[in-house]
């Protein structure tokens, strides 16, 4: 697909930092104070940085950005353990002067087509609004929950947890980089960013005063195991009083931990606080250990939201690269209006926790043994929405009885995907 008349896609690097800077501004309605600019140079990956520049007087000023987004390089954890190469779009903005136009969607066919000559068989997003991507193929692959917490709130304590020690320091990118990156890189939940690039981190640790809401700085929470960091947690305080005394809130902005000990005696410490009454968190995966261990989830206040998005870019790599927990061997009418390469029958047969996915372009579409949109596909990837909830909420076709029951269970993942920081 072409670039809407008038306008032109490019690459931009760091001397137009500024005017990427712009168009976000106006898109996602905030204001940087000069001073606090700079942080754009650190956080976008500018060798994969895009833009669409107007180029005829009648859309606006020739030369400057209508629109802009980027793509972080990472892996993603999937099913069975391995990792996928990603394509992690982000910075989406269009200028409200040149929304509805059609520029998104020239940029995600940009993206795609970028993203598949660079190998990268997925993208991944967290989505600003929810119906905006689903159009173009990305299925809702996690859900998390985010919860309130009361000071002090029960957890059923686990032996080995205290003998954990936990730092709390101020959030610095020298400091804690590579602690945080060893961490990512060891956590077997699918969903997560395993491999970060610099400009991730930076995104991650970033702290503008824009978004204190006048609270203190990014402190962070490293928990190790002797010397070896198991878990990590980005948190700010802003202390309050009330009628009745201190009233002050954490909000934990992003975190991550190996397994339920480091996840108990992290969490020990961000409940606990002296002053704070109350700690916000997101990015638990349904089955997150601290949630089973509460002794009240009710006073959790619980509320489920989507997490990550996922879009299939390379239906056989992408499908052959997971692990699978059982054997199967169906074929699929793929339906992908988007990318229409992708779309038409494949064949998915699995054998001892291996997948050979081909193409069969001979068969009849009706004669697959299912139907199902790439979103669906997507929405399956990491093994959290397993394709029997997607047939009994309508979304696959089964032709061929038990088949659907049958790609289910080999799709499905025992631990469920959540991606454990936003970018
Ligand atoms: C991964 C991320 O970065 S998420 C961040 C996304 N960015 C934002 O939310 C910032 C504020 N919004 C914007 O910058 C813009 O409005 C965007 C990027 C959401 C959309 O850009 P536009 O150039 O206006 O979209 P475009 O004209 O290509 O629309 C493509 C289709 O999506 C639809 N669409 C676009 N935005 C929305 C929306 N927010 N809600 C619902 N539908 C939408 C359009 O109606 C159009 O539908 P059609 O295919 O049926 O014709």
């Amino acid at each position: 697909m072409t670039t809407p008349q008038g306008y032109h896609a490019l690459s931009v690097d760091h001397s137009r930092a500024a005017e990427v800077l712009h168009v976000d501004a106006f898109a996602f309605a905030f204001t940087v104070p000069e001073k606090d600019a700079g942080f754009i140079h650190d956080i976008l990956p500018w060798d994969r940085t895009r833009a669409i520049e107007v180029v005829d007087p009648l859309r606006g000023r020739v030369g400057t950005l209508a629109a802009v987004h980027a793509s972080f390089a990472f892996k993603t954890r999937v099913p069975g353990g391995r990792e996928v190469a990603t394509a992690g779009l982000s910075w989406v903005g269009v200028h409200p002067g040149h929304r509805r136009r059609g520029l998104l969607r020239a940029m995600i066919h940009d993206h795609f087509s970028r993203s598949l000559a660079r190998g990268e068989v997925i993208s991944t997003l967290f989505a600003a609004e929810t119906q905006i991507y689903q159009r173009f193929g990305y299925g809702l692959a996690a859900t998390e929950a985010r919860v309130q917490l009361g000071r002090g709130v029960d957890i059923r304590p686990l032996e080995g947890s205290d003998a954990l020690s936990v730092e709390i320091d101020s959030a610095s990118l020298e400091r804690h980089g590579d602690e945080i990156r060893s961490i990512q890189s060891r956590m077997a939940r699918p969903g997560t960013v395993t491999t970060l690039a610099p400009q991730t981190l930076a995104d991650i640790l970033m702290d503008l005063e824009i978004d204190r809401e006048g609270g203190e700085e990014l402190r962070i929470a490293v928990v190790r195991d002797g010397a070896d960091p198991v878990a990590w947690a980005l948190f700010q305080r802003k202390g309050d009083w009330g009628d009745s005394g201190p009233d002050g809130k954490v909000r934990v902005r992003a975190w991550g931990a190996l397994d339920a000990a480091s996840t108990v005696r992290l969490w020990g410490v961000l409940v606990d606080f002296d002053l704070m009454a109350t700690t916000y968190a997101g990015k638990f995966a349904l089955d997150d250990p601290l949630l089973l261990r509460l002794k009240d989830i009710r006073s959790a206040k619980v509320a489920v939201a989507d997490n990550l998005w996922v879009r299939i870019l390379d239906v056989a790599e992408a499908l052959q690269a997971r692990g699978y927990a059982a054997e199967c061997d169906v074929t699929i009418h793929l339906e992908d209006a988007f990318l229409p390469l992708n779309a038409g029958v494949w064949r998915i047969h699995v054998a001892s926790g291996e997948a050979r996915v081909t193409r069969d372009d001979g068969a009849d579409p009706a004669s697959a043994d299912l139907r199902i949109d790439i979103q669906e596909l997507g929405a399956a990837y990491l093994g959290g929405t397993t394709i029997t909830e997607l047939l009994r909420a309508g979304l696959v076709d089964e032709r061929t009885p038990g088949t659907a029951a049958e790609l289910s269970r080999a799709m499905a993942s025992d631990i469920k995907p959540v991606a454990n920081f936003g970018f």
